[in-house]
């Protein structure tokens, strides 16, 4: 049997300070899928996330790969932009420091601008710039290293709903032309469901996995799909277990069990 492109097999983290992050959480994700984490505040999504690239030490349990040349790419909810440094340099920044030469890297640097619809802005600072195109930037950076793991901690999260709804189209185009494994962590019900091959819903106290929605609709998904009651429906269950998830009672915690060793 071939492996999942990720799988998490009973991951606990413990924070130093004593939190358990996560318990005995489970998780297979396959090659090409788009899944998205949601659930309340501190259950574990960008730890989640954090244990994927390697960030950080897992108290128990293991991540297994199915890719054999796994390149990640993580993009977060601040772009992070480096403030004197044009588009251009922003972007070649992770070329930079893999040492790429100047020549390939300003072929990959320019596919990752025009991939994200910032041709002609290169030469601008991030001043220059609103909200969703810095959020396009840090994009490129991301897709300039050309990376088959894409792991996305509220990227759109800071953004006006027009600006998100548009990123959100754009990502899911990218995504069907590169089939990146993604991992997508958001608060927003709508945009989980728009984007995903499944929506994972996570409850706090500890971080765990409490449902695995599969949301059965074609890929390309248009706007027609946003109002359609098929939308509607996977937007109530979901909304239904996220509710059930804020609501649930906390787990009898037994850190010593979990806590092999205690990092941060
Ligand atoms: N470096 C750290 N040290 C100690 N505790 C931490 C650390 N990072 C996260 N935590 C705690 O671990 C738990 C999970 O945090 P995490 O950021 O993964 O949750 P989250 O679901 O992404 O939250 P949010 O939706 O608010 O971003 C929280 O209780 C948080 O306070």
């Amino acid at each position: 049997m071939t492996l999942p492109a990720i799988r998490l097999n009973q991951i606990s983290k413990v924070y130093s300070n004593g939190t358990v992050a996560l318990q005995n959480m489970n998780l297979a994700i396959q090659d090409a899928e788009f899944v998205s984490l949601v659930g309340p505040s501190g259950c574990g999504k960008s730890t989640v996330l954090q244990m994927i690239a390697g960030l950080g030490q897992i108290n128990s349990g293991s991540i297994e790969w199915g890719i054999s040349d796994r390149q990640l790419a993580y993009v977060f909810q601040e772009a992070a932009l480096m403030p004197w440094a044009t588009v251009q340099e922003n972007v070649r920044l992770p070329l930079k420091l893999a040492g790429t030469s100047k020549k390939y890297a300003e072929v990959l640097v320019q596919q990752a601008i025009q991939r994200v619809g910032l041709s002609g802005f290169e030469r601008s600072y991030p001043r220059e710039l609103s909200g969703g195109m810095k959020m396009r930037v840090s994009i490129a950076r991301a897709l300039v290293t050309k990376p088959n793991v894409l792991l996305m901690d509220e990227p759109f999260g800071a953004l006006d709903e027009i600006t998100r709804s548009k990123l959100n189209r754009d990502v899911l185009d990218l995504w069907s032309q590169h089939r990146w494994t993604v991992v997508f962590v958001t608060h927003n019900i709508y945009e989980a469901v728009y984007l995903s091959n499944r929506v994972i819903v996570m409850a706090a106290h500890p971080g765990r996995v409490v449902a695995d929605i599969a949301i059965n609709a074609p890929y390309p998904r248009s706007e027609e799909f946003r109002t359609s009651l098929l939308y509607n429906e996977y937007c109530r269950e979901v909304s239904q277990c996220l509710e059930a998830a804020m609501n649930a009672s906390p787990l009898q915690l037994n850190r010593t069990a979990i806590a092999q060793t205690s990092t941060s």
